[in-house]
This record gives C-alpha cells, sequence and structure tokens, in this order.
C-alpha cells in the first residue's frame, strides 16, 4: 500500500494538494484533464521531485527515512524521457541496468525481446521511431522488476496493436505490484481496478473502477436522429455520434431521454469521465 498524508507541492503558481490517499496494489488509473497535477503526481511517486510538505509510505518504508532503498524498488517512465542518442537500444538498457545495480545482461534482452525491439537491439537510439523510443523507454522503466511503477502516458506513439499489449503485459505485471499510469484514455485501460481523477491539482475520484460508472448524475442514452432533431440537441450533452442509414446514431448523457426512441447504455468509462467533469463544470458555473 502507498500511503500519502498531508502532501503539498507547489511549481510555480500551481499546487498539488492530497489530505489522504492510500493507493492499493494492482493497475490504478491516474487521469484528469490538461495542467490537473497528473505528471506531478507521478514525479513525487516517483521522488523524482520532493513534496514541499507531507509523507508517503510505500508498505510502511517512509519516502523521509528510506528514500534510497525505495528508489531501488521503483521503475518510473516520466514524459518526455531523453534518450542517450547515441547509444544503441541494447547498451542504453544495459546503462540504465548498471545504474540500478544490474549487472546481468539477461533482463535488458528480455525486455528487449517483450517490446519487440530485439531486431532493433543494435540500432543507435537515434535512428529509432519515436513508437520504439518510447517501448524502449517504458523497458527502462521495467528493469529489475520494480515493486512501484509509475508511468507518464506510456501509450504515447504507440500503434493500436501495441497500444493493447502493453497494456495488457501491465494488467498482468500489476498483479502482485503497484503500478500508476496516467492517461487520457480511459477506455483502453481495461485492466485497471482504480481510478483515480484529479482536478486542479486536487483528488476528485478514488476508488475500484466499479465504482468510477455507477451512480453518475446523467445516464447515458443512444438513438438514432434526423438533421432537425440533431439541430436540437445540445452539442455539449453528445458524447459520440456516427452516420448511419436514415441518420446519425448519437451518444448523448441526459437525467431523461433527451427524445423518443432513445434507449439507456452502459456507460463507459470515458462517458462516466465526461459525466463526471461535465457536472463538475455546471456546478462550479452556478457557483455551488
Ligand atoms: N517546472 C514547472 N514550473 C512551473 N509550473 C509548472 C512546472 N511544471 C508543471 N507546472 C504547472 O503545474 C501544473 C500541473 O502540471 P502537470 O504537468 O502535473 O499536469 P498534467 O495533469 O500532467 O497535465 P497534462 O495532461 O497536460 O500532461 C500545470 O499548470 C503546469 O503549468
Amino acid at each position: 500500500m502507498i500511503t500519502i498524508r498531508a502532501l503539498e507541492a507547489a511549481r510555480g503558481p500551481f499546487r498539488l494538494h492530497v489530505p489522504e490517499l492510500a493507493i492499493g496494489r494492482g493497475l490504478t488509473l491516474l487521469t484528469g484533464r490538461n495542467g490537473s497535477g497528473k505528471s506531478t503526481l507521478l514525479n513525487i511517486l516517483s521522488t523524482a521531485w520532493l513534496p514541499d510538505r507531507g509523507g508517503i509510505d510505500y508498505d510502511g518504508l517512509s519516502l523521509a527515512e528510506s528514500r534510497p532503498i525505495l528508489r531501488s524498488r521503483i521503475g518510473f517512465l516520466p514524459s518526455g524521457l531523453e534518450l542517450h542518442e547515441d547509444m544503441t537500444a541494447e547498451k542504453f538498457l544495459r546503462y540504465m541496468g548498471e545504474l540500478k545495480g544490474i549487472y546481468d545482461q539477461e533482463p535488458a534482452r528480455t525486455l528487449l525481446e517483450e517490446m519487440d525491439l530485439t531486431s532493433l537491439r543494435r540500432r543507435r537510439i537515434r535512428e529509432l521511431s519515436q513508437g520504439q523510443r518510447q517501448k524502449l523507454a517504458l523497458a527502462q522503466a521495467l528493469l529489475g522488476q520494480p515493486a512501484y511503477l509509475f508511468l507518464d502516458e506510456p501509450l504515447t506513439f504507440l500503434d493500436s496493436g501495441e497500444r493493447r499489449q502493453v497494456v495488457s503485459w501491465l494488467g498482468r505485471y500489476a498483479l502482485r505490484r503497484h503500478v500508476v499510469v496516467s492517461s487520457h484514455e480511459l477506455n483502453e485501460w481495461e485492466p485497471a481496478e482504480s481510478i483515480l481523477w484529479l482536478n486542479e491539482g486536487g483528488v476528485l475520484f478514488h476508488g475500484p473502477a466499479e465504482e468510477w460508472g455507477r451512480d453518475l448524475p446523467l445516464s447515458v442514452w443512444t438513438g438514432t436522429v434526423n438533421e432537425s432533431e440533431w439541430a436540437d440537441l445540445s452539442q455539449e450533452l453528445v458524447m459520440g455520434w456516427r452516420q448511419v442509414p436514415g441518420g446519425r446514431e448519437v451518444r448523448v448523457m441526459a437525467p431523461e431521454p433527451p427524445a423518443s426512441g432513445f434507449v439507456p447504455a452502459d456507460p463507459t468509462r470515458e462517458d462516466a469521465y465526461f459525466i463526471r467533469r461535465y457536472v463538475l463544470r455546471e456546478s462550479r458555473t452556478k457557483g455551488e
């Protein structure tokens, strides 16, 4: 269990404030709009940045007293990690491994294989594509099979097949470990058991993924509309649409069916996010 108490961290005018938070084993999906503090929190959890106030415990070991030992158990993929352009992929992983005290070459080889990079192992990093670099950056975070893994938007630049593979792989990896990933794509992270929603530096939701889509203040409806009905729909409430014979099939959030013929749909994780964000914005606008 990772336990956060009275955490505060300021970056310029931005302030991250987490009074209390307990992140259990498994895959936690960290989400929130741009600038909500996801990277800040991941940088702090990974010990790259120290908080201004407050404490964090990792299975009983405190950040204040056990930083070196904790660092040896942490893997981190920051956003925009600069790789050593002139090193080959294999040398880079070996080098990062040695910095972590791993002198055996097997872990680097295994990770290259798991990331489907074996055939590129002798290529210099500057010759790799963005997606290949991203996988290499992910591989360095996994060196030593860290018990605590923090990944900032790990799927960036990956194609859809690779995204699926990485999600599924991390889902299995997280079975006995703490893994926190930040992402804007909630539906993609099906194996995530917990969701952590940050907004303006504060936690608005943290709980099991099943609860994320439950007891929402608005329901999700689907139905087909013609062009004039489409024009009457409030675009703010439309979460998606596609052209079908006879009109548009739309997916909307509303307390009641917006027109006849609409049927309720189970909210996806992204639907739940849209609804929660919309309701939050509305309540702020009304000054509640
Ligand atoms: N070095 C810095 N100096 C000043 N402000 C910073 C610094 N780093 C981040 N910030 C500010 O902190 C806030 C939170 O940034 P952070 O990168 O944690 O958000 P995020 O949720 O990860 O956003 P995104 O989804 O865009 O990646 C932002 O308002 C950002 O401008």
